[in-house]
């Protein structure tokens, strides 16, 4: 069995200084009041005109874009994720993917839970290790006795590793990450979304920028944070 982080990856090439995702947007959005005279090659009036659209709140400009992330996750976040009804999806399947195949190394792959500390919880780590395992072993068992992937799989834990890829414009992100970010949402969601957003406002200018969290101060986690 093997254990792995979470993490993300940003699918979509980003240009230099978010600029050209920018002008995109800014091309589109002149053409409401045929101000593309005010374009400067430099990308300010982009920056500016978007700025000025996100603090209106005439977020149908950001439409008029798209950001694909490949997300590795457990199962409960992955559940989560695909209840944003305005993105796109790709998923590792249980059903096509048998783990007891080479290409898997003969192994589940199960995502490591941050909030038990295999230092200082070791009883629960140990558990939720040994939980894990027998889960694979009875996935194996049922596939050698002629259960299909997709039936064996009914016993596999939540905690099991997928890739989901996530495509959507930057209103549905801002979407996203409004939801996926704050302390009440799941915190191994959080521990995705808060970097990606982190990352994301480093990357694009103004776009996502009016959303910030506070992130480890809740405690949830003693990795990086986030202010306002
Ligand atoms: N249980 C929990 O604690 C949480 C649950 N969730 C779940 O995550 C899911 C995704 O969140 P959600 O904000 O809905 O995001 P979505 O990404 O699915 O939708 C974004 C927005 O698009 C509009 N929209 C989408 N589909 C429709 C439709 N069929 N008809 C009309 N308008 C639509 C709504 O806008 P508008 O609001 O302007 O109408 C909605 O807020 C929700 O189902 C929610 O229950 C999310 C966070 C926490
Ligand atoms: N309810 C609502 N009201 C709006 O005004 C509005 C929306 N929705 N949805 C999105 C559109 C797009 N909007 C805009 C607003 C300004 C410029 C723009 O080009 N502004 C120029 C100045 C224009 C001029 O020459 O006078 C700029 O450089 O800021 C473009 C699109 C406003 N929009
Ligand atoms: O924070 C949440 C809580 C729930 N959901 C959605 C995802 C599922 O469709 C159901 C149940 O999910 P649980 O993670 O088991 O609570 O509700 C969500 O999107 N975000």
């Amino acid at each position: 069995m093997k254990i792995v982080e979470p993490k993300y990856e940003i699918l979509t090439d980003i240009s230099e200084g978010g600029i050209k995702e920018l002008q995109q947007i800014e091309r589109v959005a002149r053409v409401c009041y045929k101000s593309e005279d005010k374009i400067t090659p430099d990308g300010e009036s982009a920056k500016k005109l978007v700025g000025f659209l996100v603090k209106q709140g005439h977020e149908a400009m950001l439409e008029h874009s798209q950001l694909s992330v490949l997300f590795t996750c457990d199962r409960g976040v992955a559940n989560e994720l695909v209840r944003h009804r305005i993105a796109s999806f790709a998923q590792e399947s249980t059903r096509y993917c048998n783990y007891s195949k080479e290409k898997f190394e003969g192994s589940i792959t199960v995502v490591e839970p941050f909030y038990i500390d295999k230092e200082q919880n070791r009883l629960f780590y140990r558990k939720w290790v040994e939980s894990c395992e027998l889960a694979e072993k009875t996935y194996f068992l049922m596939l050698m006795n002629g259960y299909r992937p997709e039936q064996a799989r009914c016993v596999l834990p939540l905690c099991l590793k997928t890739e989901i890829v996530v495509t959507a414009n930057y209103r549905e992100w801002r979407n996203i990450f409004k939801l996926r970010t704050p302390v009440a949402a799941h915190p191994q969601m959080r521990e995705l979304m808060c970097p990606l957003l982190k990352e994301l406002q480093s990357k694009i200018p103004v776009v996502f920028d009016d959303i910030y969290t506070y992130w480890p101060k809740d405690e949830q986690t003693g990795k990086e944070s986030v202010e306002e």
